[in-house]
């Protein structure tokens, strides 16, 4: 028995959810450039549950289903008042989701009907406790979910208390369409395992967000800004990265498991990149990321990925930039929990070996009698 390192290169499921072949990303067979120019992210949640389309009845449907569940138990609002101010956003959405669960009377029902529902449920309350952390460590009241809009406005409203912008949301709807899954990536392969042993949606969901958190996963995103925050100007870019490169460090946001030639939906980042830094009259986080992606691809022959672009993106959209990964979770759920239902339809135990690579033939040795 031979180790691979990090499952590379190891097929570990079959799914009919999302595909990436030859460099292209599907979901559910469609290509992710015609979904992102044409889709939005509730058709797209329907699409990953229901493997088609929904009809406009069916979306209106959705639409509706989510501004019901969208409000959370007064109880999760009061427990997010006690978590220290200075909390890790995603260890905060890993907390508060977990008990989500407490206050569900179905959570632990494991018929299809009922997991459908929770992953509506799910979808409906991520942004709700997002917005509502972000607003309680401000020292700000959380602003009430709206009924009858799209997951995109209600964030981007429960965040601000304000109307959001047309641009600002068709920005962010976009963002949520290009994240919302991505084959068999850690944070879903998270979820298959922990639903596999007949756990619940929501343990496989908090799993997810805890693999979701970590840098080289959905943590890049935010470790992306940190490094613009970093270089502070155009003029220090080709500095900071030479060194960067010289020194044989990560540029976060650059490189993929599983796309060599670049990441498909990185250019939709860039482009909306680009719009946003024309519409606020200051391209300079664009312009920056440009001047790196032309010195990291020029030197290393590395490709951005999705979290590259994302980062100046919703900056510039005003959001702080640890909400990033919490908005990526906003998203993946969609994805997170189709992966959940799919298991559950042909399920069996995720349980691989490991090549022991320990000592052999060792005895125990009384306490008295060790060195
Ligand atoms: C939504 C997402 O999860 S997308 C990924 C988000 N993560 C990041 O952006 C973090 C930065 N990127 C990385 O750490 C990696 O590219 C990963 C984690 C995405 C993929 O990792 P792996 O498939 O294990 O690639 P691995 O780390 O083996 O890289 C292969 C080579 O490219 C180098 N490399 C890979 N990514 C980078 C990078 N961002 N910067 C510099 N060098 C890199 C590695 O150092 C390695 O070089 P070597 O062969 O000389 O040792
Ligand atoms: O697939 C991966 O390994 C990471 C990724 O791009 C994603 O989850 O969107």
């Amino acid at each position: 028995m031979t180790a691979t390192k990090g499952l590379e290169g190891i097929v570990a499921a079959a799914s009919s959810i999302s595909s990436i072949i030859d460099g292209v990303l599907t979901y559910r067979g469609i290509n992710i450039d015609e979904l992102a120019e044409q889709a939005t992210f509730e058709e797209v949640a329907y699409l990953l549950w229901h493997g088609k389309l929904p009809t406009q009845s069916e979306l209106d449907g959705l639409i509706a289903q989510l501004g019901e569940f969208a409000e959370v138990p007064s109880e999760v609002i009061e427990s997010l008042r006690l978590y220290p101010k200075d909390s890790n956003s995603m260890a905060a959405l890993r907390t508060v989701v977990s008990s989500l669960a407490l206050y569900d009377g179905e959570a632990n029902d494991m018929s299809r009907e009922a997991n459908v529902r929770k992953a509506v449920k799910l979808q409906a309350q991520l942004p709700t406790v997002v917005a509502a952390f972000a607003r309680i460590r401000q020292g700000l009241e959380p602003v009430a979910p709206k009924k009858g809009v799209g997951v995109a406005y209600n964030f981007l409203y429960m965040l601000s208390g304000k109307e959001p912008a047309q641009v600002a949301v068709e920005a962010m709807d976009k963002a949520l369409v290009l994240h919302a899954d991505h084959e068999l990536n850690a944070s879903t392969f998270a979820a298959r395992v922990t639903v596999a042993t007949l756990s619940d949606i929501y343990s496989g969901v908090v799993s997810a967000i805890g693999a979701l958190k970590g840098p080289l996963h959905g943590g890049a995103n935010e470790a992306v800004m940190v490094m613009l925050d970093d270089i502070g100007s155009l003029d220090n870019v080709e500095p900071y990265i030479q060194n960067k490169l010289n020194n044989k460090q990560k540029i976060m946001g650059f490189g993929h498991r599983v796309y060599k030639d670049g990441d498909p939906r990185a250019k939709h980042l860039q482009q909306m990149s680009r719009q946003l830094g024309e519409l606020n009259g200051d391209s300079t986080l664009y312009e920056m990321s440009v001047k790196i992606e032309d010195l990291v691809t020029g030197q290393k022959g590395l490709k951005p990925n999705v979290d590259f672009y994302s980062a100046s993106c919703y900056t510039m959209l005003g959001i702080p930039r640890d909400l990033f990964t919490p908005i990526f979770a906003i998203s993946r759920v969609s994805g997170w929990t189709a992966h959940v239902l799919e298991q559950f339809e042909d399920n069996r135990l995720i349980r691989p070996r490991a090549e022991y690579v320990g000592p052999v033939g060792q005895h125990y040795v009384p306490i008295a009698k060790r060195g």
